[in-house]
């Protein structure tokens, strides 16, 4: 069922400036003048970035590379191609539904306007929906190594919070380093984001520890957590998030590229299903992590574990549920979960 097209690959956490593969960066660069650094070796060919890609010692390192690869992006078509890129990517994985995340502030540095960045993706939303009939959604996230005036100043956009009262953009995330960077730091921007009825998730437990994860619950509000595998740590916690129904979006491929576990068997999977935690499937950032995608992702979880129908049941159900999508479009794929499920059983 893993890697059955018709099944319910949908997901909540791909970042897509982390689906910005070599071939396109370098493509980029060179149509918009961009230098890539000179004085790393990695930057020589699309092969070598490749190379250096599987050698990521820690979530900063990857960052390192994340931050420069996105320096390519400039006009608004290119924000429009890299997501066209990774909606090719999600089609041809059978994904239906795919909630996506973007650093608006790693652009609006460099002079690039959100309304370039916007226009750029829902281009590609628009043609995603018309071509394959993907439904997606944006979340807009906050850079946590950067210093909290600088998040309420990009939340005090016009335009960007425009994007999040109107509905443009489905709600507010928070990436980046996390080791250092507490939830807590973040409970004002979290705050005014409630205050507008926003919906709300953070990154939380992928380096940083179990207390992130109730920070990111009790002090910023969230609905969801991303990774949040380190709640394993605390079963007090643990049965908590279970019992609240709180969707964790577990980035199997991810862990492993960044070293937080040495192989997706040492994942908290069965831990989650036994103590009946809510949790999806994600790529995170797939082309710097293997060119895994969705169901790379799907298929990994099911080497290690063997899951049983029911149990893939439960996960795509989960993942429908926490989805921040329209309850008429839940509803669909809630009926389409159901008929593969089904074909499984008389299988
Ligand atoms: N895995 C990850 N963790 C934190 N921030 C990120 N930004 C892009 N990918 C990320
Ligand atoms: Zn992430």
């Amino acid at each position: 069922m893993a890697a059955d097209a018709y099944s319910w690959p949908g997901e909540h956490h791909i970042h897509i400036e982390g689906a910005l593969t070599p071939e396109l960066l370098f493509q980029l660069a060179s149509s918009n003048g961009v230098t890539l650094p000179t004085d790393d070796h990695a930057f020589q060919s699309v092969s070598t970035l490749y190379e250096r890609y599987q050698h990521f010692e820690s979530l900063d390192d990857f960052l390192h590379y994340y931050y420069i690869g996105m320096s390519v992006l400039v006009t608004e078509s290119d924000f429009e191609a890299l997501a066209w890129d990774y909606f090719q990517h999600a089609a041809r994985d059978g994904v239906v539904h795919a909630e996506v995340f973007f650093d608006p502030q790693a652009h609006l540095s460099r002079g690039i306007s959100y309304e370039t960045i916007l226009s750029g993706f829902k281009t590609a939303q628009t043609r995603a929906l018309e071509e394959f009939g993907i439904t997606s959604e944006l979340i807009c996230c906050f850079l946590r190594h950067l210093p909290v005036p600088d998040s309420l100043a990009a939340f005090n956009i016009p335009e960007l919070q425009a994007s999040l009262t109107n509905g443009s953009v489905a709600g507010i995330g928070l990436d980046s380093s996390e080791s250092g960077f507490p939830p807590l730091l973040f409970k004002d921007l979290y705050q005014q984001a409630a205050a507008f009825g926003i919906r709300r998730t953070a990154h939380a437990g992928e380096e940083g520890p179990a207390s992130y994860i109730r920070d990111a619950l009790d002090t910023l509000g969230v609905s969801r957590v991303d990774h949040g595998v380190a709640l394993v740590q605390d079963r007090e916690l643990m049965a908590r998030v279970a019992e609240q129904g709180t969707l964790l979006t577990v980035c199997p491929w991810s862990n492993v590229f960044l070293k937080g576990v040495r192989s997706v068997s040492e994942l908290p999977i069965r831990e989650f299903l036994d103590a009946g935690v809510q949790f999806s499937i994600n790529s995170d950032d797939p082309a710097y992590f293997g060119n895994h995608y969705i169901l790379d992702n799907f298929c990994a979880v099911q080497e290690a574990f063997n899951l049983s129908v029911d149990e893939w049941r439960r996960v795509c159900e989960a993942g429908i549920r926490g989805s921040w999508c329209s309850e008429q479009r839940k509803a669909e794929m809630l009926e389409r979960l159901e008929r593969v499920v089904a074909k499984y059983e008389q299988a």
